[in-house]
């Protein structure tokens, strides 16, 4: 393999409750489609999108697992070498919201501690909501996880999801002190756009301000890796990181 054809590949696995959206917002990012049809996933499911993160290429690899139970045997195994993950529960459903703590402890067991951000799903179904802004907001902090709120229908904040934590991970890679700020979950609860601040207080993302603009963070990058300068810098991140 050349230089030039190294690449930075984040593999993310998304991770809750059957009938959350997974499968939807893995679709809704990668192909730009959303379908109102369930079918649920049986066993493991794979796409992939390309972004721009600071300059480089960064491929990022999302493993759509099944959320029903009795596909755990053979999910579990696609948690190991995880960089990245996303817990996903429905603003409709209280026992998805219930699981979260138990979803990270599984993706834990695998991977130990990894850039993670809690997904509320369906914002769009807010008047239908089970579970207070509240509640959510503390379990975040709990759980040290970025909050995002996201509407996979309407096509909110799906991107922020990855571009933050492609960012994360990208910063872990390149050995910048990662500053936990990922961690953190803030009850701002307004506007719907990517703060990268790398300040101790992160706002949590959230589609409730009745003014939200559809999120547009995600540069996709349909375009063969570059040949640049960047390549030495590619060579030290990878010693780094594994590629996929
Ligand atoms: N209203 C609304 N419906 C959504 C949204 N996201 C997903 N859905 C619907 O929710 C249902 C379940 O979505 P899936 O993406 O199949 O759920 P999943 O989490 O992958 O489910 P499993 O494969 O069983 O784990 C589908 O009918 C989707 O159309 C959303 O943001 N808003």
């Amino acid at each position: 393999m050349r230089e030039d054809d190294i690449e930075i590949a984040i593999k993310v696995v998304i991770v809750g409750n059957g009938g959350v959206g997974k499968s939807s917002m893995i679709q809704r990012y990668c192909k730009g489609i959303f379908t109102k049809d369930y079918k649920k996933t049986i066993g493991v499911d794979f796409l992939e999108r390309q972004i721009e993160i600071d300059g480089e290429d960064v491929r990022i690899m999302l493993w759509d697992t099944a959320g029903q139970e009795e596909f755990d045997a053979i999910t579990k195994a696609y948690y190991r070498g995880a960089q990245a993950c996303v817990l996903t529960f429905s603003t409709t459903d209280r026992a998805s919201f219930d699981a979260i703590k138990d979803w990270k402890r599984k993706v834990e067991n695998e991977c130990n501690e990894i850039p993670t951000v809690i997904v509320q799903n369906k914002i769009d179904l807010i008047e239908q909501s089970v579970v207070t802004a509240d509640e959510v907001e503390t379990l975040a902090r709990n759980l040290n996880c970025r909050l995002i709120r996201t509407s996979v229908k309407e096509d909110v904040n799906v991107a922020s999801v990855f571009r933050y934590l492609a960012t994360k991970c990208h910063q872990l890679m390149l050995g910048e002190s990662c500053d936990q700020s990922y961690t953190h979950a803030g009850g701002n609860g307004g506007g719907s756009s990517f703060n990268g601040s790398s300040s101790g207080h992160q706002p949590t993302i959230s589609a409730f301000s009745p003014t939200f603009t559809k999120s547009n963070s995600g540069t996709i990058v349909l375009r063969a890796a570059k040949k640049s300068s960047t390549a030495r810098k590619r060579k030290i991140v990878l010693k780094k990181c594994g590629i996929l």
